[in-house]
């Protein structure tokens, strides 16, 4: 609010002089845009150990190295121990291996932790370079530059014998700095001079061989019924021998991949067409195109295994291999325009303005859907106009401020619609004020919608940290200010998802359920995916971190709750045995029998809350309760936020929750207590409310590809762990009951099952895409009526009724 001012005027008598000073605007002092993220430092494995061929070459160094310089080694020990080494003679050096190597076992998990933290997990690099030196001073003690050491290294031959030292010296360095092309160059030279001797033959893929194949997971409904699909037959090891290993990492596998007739389904939008148009042709995808896909997956997925199947960080402690980051696509972030922004800034300053309120931009934060821009609440100011006479006796108004008080944050939240109006912005959402700050936040959408990519937040150092001391650390998304958010499931300890269709939920289980793949071996993780839209999670069917198949039938879900909730018990049980607080304390405790963390994830709870709604909500708020402290944690998603799905029971027992995009100001409500996530932007925009946190927090969630979780799904299927005996059978899975008794058949009836009964009697056909077609309806709800028809005619068949058509899907 501007104030006039005239120096000419002369206070009158009555009127005291008050030098009214104007509104400065005040520079935007803070841009901070969203930065690339860091450079990825190469996570170490679980054990960062090495594999055995450095630790081989390891021992040879030492002992070759003890030897070559046996005099002063004695002669350090006689010193060091005087009288003892005389005792113990080389057995003293045997005795202190030991004891390392008791160390090294006893805290393997503080050896690794501390063998990443300074690099030593490259001890072998290390001691190349370490070789590499002695080697040097050896060659300029062939010049006669060497001095008595150099000497020594060359055995004081300056001739052949000198050369060969200095020569084996740079090998051994060759082999210790990089031993994957040493190990690859030797195999080679190997093959090369065997390769005369060798009589050609075909190589089929034998029983018990190194990897399996995998047949695809959507193309097996018959086989939900199985614990991991696979079609070779897995040998049990006889007790007390040692489990099989996974192959050696050099060789790539070409049977970990399916070969062409093979399509994963994609998820998401392109899921739902792809398994709608099953039948016809693949969603109608050119044949080539879709080979070419298929070839580009199984390229990239040998590719990741050539470059990183060997790396010996990667190799878990139970023989597993972890992912290696590159198995995610990188894609780089967009930049935001600065100049726009700060025009931006000018504009909502001049639009509270003219709705007289004072507030000036401070901060900008530039984030990847949104940009918020911090607003400092400028002054109510009073005004007194005071008349007096200028010289020439003229009479003039002069306006003198009297008292200020803050404006009030209310009136810019009120504001929302009309700064909108004025940035011509979709929806603008207020948040007053952001935590920790005296500022009111105005989020506006971004013109260019940019994408966070799962590896961008991986690599951060947020990221990083979380996850050595967390084993479910999930990578979330992006904050407003371009800034990653991270989590620890473990300690939310149940996540609730809620939104409308096409918000992001599924992308956001994909990132959660691959975020904890990236960092977890089957032995420490297993997952219970519920998916009543069966489209959803069955690609993950047959991965070896599953504790079931995917399942897709709303009263085995339901059944499986209950198979928790017991499964719950026994572990309590179990910890009470060992007076074990936690799953953590029972673990170390445990030694080789550890108890996996069981993640259990619902795609769509609205399904089987309409199917038994007391049951569903009485096991899953006493798993919620009390699972946490076994290691069962629970990530629900919901595209149905209202109270019946969400009671306040399950509120109240999920604490972290997630809300994307929501059609209401209830919906809102009801998943987050607060409004705001009505005026989200769908596509993975969504509001993050930890336990910790009062108000809710914006990110932009993390987007994982179809192609990403396939590889994934891909690498771990690859792999040829120890058999694993299936924990839960679906056949095992009792059908839950209705409250009356009976199988529930009934609930689930479409209302739509009368059109869709009547179609299938004029034409003779019932198929989800003819049903979707005529219905206009999605394909999971088409696939399922579809289901319910031919199942009533079945039964109409049974009692004399018309033939079932021919299914066409
Ligand atoms: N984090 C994200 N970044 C970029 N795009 C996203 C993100 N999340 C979702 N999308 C886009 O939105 C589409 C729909 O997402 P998704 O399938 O997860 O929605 P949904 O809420 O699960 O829908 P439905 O309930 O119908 O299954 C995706 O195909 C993708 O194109």
């Amino acid at each position: 609010m501007s104030i006039k001012k005239n120096d000419k005027a002369k206070p009158t008598a009555k009127t005291k002089a008050v030098k009214a000073k104007p509104a400065v605007r005040k520079p935007v002092k803070t841009v901070k845009t969203a930065r690339a993220a860091r450079p990825y430092k190469p996570a170490g494995g679980k054990n960062g150990a090495g594999s055995w061929f450095g630790w081989a070459l390891l021992i040879v160094a030492l002992a070759a190295l003890v030897i070559w310089q046996r005099a002063p080694v004695e002669t350090f020990l006689n010193q060091l121990f005087s009288g003892t080494a005389a005792v113990f003679g080389w057995g003293l050096l045997l005795v202190i291996l030991g004891i390392i190597i008791a160390i090294a076992i006893f805290k393997r998990e503080a050896v690794a932790a501390f063998a990443r933290k300074t690099t030593f997990i490259y001890w072998y690099r290390w001691l190349g370079a370490l070789v590499l030196l002695l080697a040097g001073w050896g060659l300029l003690a062939l010049g006669g530059a060497g001095g008595s050491f150099g000497l020594a290294i060359i055995g004081s031959d300056t001739g052949a014998g000198g050369w060969g030292r200095v020569i084996g010296l740079v090998l051994a360095a060759f082999v210790l700095l990089v031993p994957a092309v040493a190990w690859a160059a030797i195999k080679g030279l190997g093959n090369a001079v065997s390769r005369p001797f060798r009589v050609p033959k075909e190589a089929p893929q034998t029983e018990g061989s190194a990897f399996r194949t995998y047949p695809p997971s959507h193309s097996l409904p018959h086989r939900q019924g199985q614990f991991r699909p696979s079609m070779t037959t897995a040998r049990p090891h006889p007790p007390g021998t040692k489990p099989p290993q996974p192959p050696e990492a050099t060789a790539i596998p070409s049977s970990i991949f399916v070969e062409s007739d093979v399509t994963t389904p994609a998820k998401g939008e392109g899921a739902k067409a792809n398994a709608a148009e099953a039948g016809q042709a693949a969603d109608k995808k050119e044949p080539e195109d879709k080979e070419e896909e298929v070839r580009d997956l199984k390229q990239v997925a040998q590719d990741v295994w050539r470059k990183y199947g060997e790396t010996a960080s990667l190799l878990a402690t139970d023989g597993w291999r972890l992912p290696p980051m590159d198995i995610l696509d990188y894609t780089p972030e967009i930049e935001y325009g600065e100049a726009d922004n700060q025009q931006r800034a000018r504009m909502i300053e001049d639009a509270l303005g003219s709705y007289g309120v004072e507030g000036t931009v401070v901060q900008i934060n530039a984030g990847p859907t949104v940009t918020q821009f911090g607003v400092e609440p400028g002054w109510d100011r009073r005004i007194k106009e005071i008349k007096e006479k200028d010289k020439d006796g003229n009479t003039i108004t002069r306006q003198v401020e009297t008292g200020r008080t803050r404006v009030k944050v209310d009136r810019i939240s009120s504001l929302a619609n009309d700064l909108a109006l004025a940035l011509a912005a979709p929806a603008i959402r207020i948040e007053a004020p952001i935590p920790g700050k005296s500022l009111v936040g105005i989020e506006v959408p971004n013109t260019l919608l940019g994408s966070v990519s799962m590896r961008t937040v991986m690599e951060t150092t947020a990221f990083q940290k979380l996850k050595t001391k967390a084993p479910l650390a999930v990578a979330l998304g992006k904050g407003a200010g371009g800034e990653a958010v991270v989590g620890d499931l473990a300690k939310m300890p149940h996540l609730l998802i809620a939104g409308s269709t096409g918000s992001g939920k599924t992308v956001c289980l994909n990132a959660i359920i691959c975020g904890i793949l990236m960092n977890n071996t089957p032995s420490e993780v297993k997952f219970i995916m519920i998916d009543p839209k069966r489209v959803e999670l069955t690609p993950y069917n047959s991965m070896p971190h599953l504790a079931a198949p995917v399942i897709v039938d709303v009263d085995k879900a339901i059944g499986a709750l209950k198979w928790l909730a017991g499964e719950m018990d026994r572990r309590y049980k179990q910890m009470a045995n060992v007076a074990a607080r936690n799953i953590d304390a029972y673990n170390k405790k445990a030694g080789e029998e550890k108890m996996p963390y069981l993640v259990l994830v619902i795609d769509e709870l609205a399904d089987l809350m309409m199917a038994g709604l007391d049951d569903v909500e009485h096991l899953l708020c006493r798993l919620a309760q009390m699972a946490r402290a076994v290691g069962i944690h629970l990530v629900v998603a919901t595209q149905r936020p209202s109270v019946d799905v969400i009671t306040g029971l399950i509120k109240a027992n999920f604490p972290t929750r997630i809300s994307f995009a929501v059609t209401s100001q209830v919906d809102s409500r009801t998943i987050l207590d607060s409004v705001g996530a009505e005026k989200l932007l769908g596509r993975g925009d969504m509001l993050y409310l930890p336990t910790d946190a009062a108000k809710p927090k914006r990110l932009q969630g993390c987007f994982v590809s179809d192609l990403e979780s396939e590889r994934l799904v891909y690498f771990w299927n690859g792999q040829n762990p120890e058999p694993q005996a299936p924990i839960l059978k679906i056949e095992d899975i009792p059908a839950a009951t209705l409250p009356g008794g009976a199988v529930d058949t009934v609930h689930s009836r479409d209302s739509l099952f009368d059109t869709a009964m009547n179609l299938a009697r004029q034409t003779g056909t019932v198929s989800a895409s003819f049903l979707q077609r005529k219905l206009h309806i999605g394909y999971p709800r088409a696939a399922r009526l579809a289901d319910e028809v031919r199942e009533a005619l079945e039964d109409e068949l049974d009692d004399g009724g018309a033939e079932v058509p021919e299914d066409d899907y």
